[in-house]
């Protein structure tokens, strides 16, 4: 599936920190969804955020990338040597800075074709242009052919170039994680945020994932990763921070946190058929 090289330039390999998010808190009314929240990322590296339901994961993503505005904290960002900082910019903007996102629910274009919606993706970094598509210059021509080819490459890079014709709705359900992915790849990120991506997964497709995660990051795309499968997050991540009730609890390498006091009690005080972690 994932030999291929991802299409589109490589971002920057340089040394040091992808993100950097200091004392995030956010509430919701009396409730504190993230308390204090800090975590450092190496660029080109792939940490997962591990936790309990309701820990604050998605809250998280959510404030990193202007879906929530947090009432405290910072979330530096390094698209390139310059940082900038995340808190308080659209979503919109927060994508074309760089940082894409999957969901834990799927939100694909259902009616779609799997190309149409990658091409959705590649159309967010796209060059603006009120008229462009009313002129149907040679060059618009030619840069219309070069995405569409980008979005097949795309396609082929998650293994679905096959389904490329086909309606996102069709697709079974581990193939529209993928094609989330391959969309969110659309966007050319140097930071590409997963959420929960091996939910609903079958073996297989796990498999598949670990390895497509994989080429990913060997392209120097740094992943964030919420996954509840900690033999995944194992599989994949250098580092592991784990969160419980808004705030770290933990992190470190996989086999640190694994046997940390601390986190083993988060898990062991959740409902037997909620418990999936470590
Ligand atoms: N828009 C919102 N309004 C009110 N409360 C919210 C909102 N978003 C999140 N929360 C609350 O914040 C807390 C953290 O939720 P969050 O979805 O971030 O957890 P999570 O770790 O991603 O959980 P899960 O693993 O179940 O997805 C929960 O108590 C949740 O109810």
């Amino acid at each position: 599936m994932t030999g291929r090289p991802i299409p589109g330039p490589r971002p920057s390999t340089t040394l040091g920190p992808v993100l950097d998010v200091r004392d995030v808190t956010l509430r919701f009314g009396g409730l504190t969804s993230l308390d204090g929240v800090s975590l450092r990322q190496d660029r080109g590296s792939v940490l997962a955020v591990i936790g309990p339901n309701g820990a604050g994961k998605t809250s998280l993503f959510n404030c990193l990338t202007g879906a929530y505005r947090p009432q405290r904290g910072s979330a530096r960002f390094w698209p390139a040597d310059d940082g900038v900082e995340l808190v308080g910019r659209s979503p919109h903007r927060v994508a074309r800075l760089g940082v894409a996102r999957t969901f834990q629910n799927i939100r694909l274009f259902p009616e779609m074709s799997a190309v149409e919606n990658v091409q959705v993706g590649v159309e967010v970094r796209a060059r603006p242009g009120a008229l462009r598509g009313l002129l149907p210059t040679r060059a618009v021509r030619r840069e219309e052919r070069e995405t569409l080819d980008r979005c097949h490459e795309l396609l082929d890079f998650v293994g679905l170039g096959h389904r490329a014709e086909r309606p996102a709705a069709a697709l079974a359900y581990g193939e529209q994680r993928r094609l989330e992915i391959a969309r969110a790849l659309g966007t050319s990120p140097s930071l590409l945020l997963l959420d929960e991506p091996a939910a609903g997964a079958t073996a297989a497709e796990r498999t598949d994932l670990v390895t497509l995660i994989h080429a990913i990051a060997g392209r120097g795309i740094s992943v964030l990763l919420i996954e509840h499968d900690i033999r995944l997050v194992a599989a994949v991540a250098r580092a592991i921070v784990v969160l419980n009730f808004g705030r770290v609890i933990a992190a470190g390498r996989p086999d640190e946190v694994r046997a940390d006091p601390a986190v083993v009690e988060a898990y062991l005080g959740e409902p037997d058929e909620r418990r999936d972690g470590p």
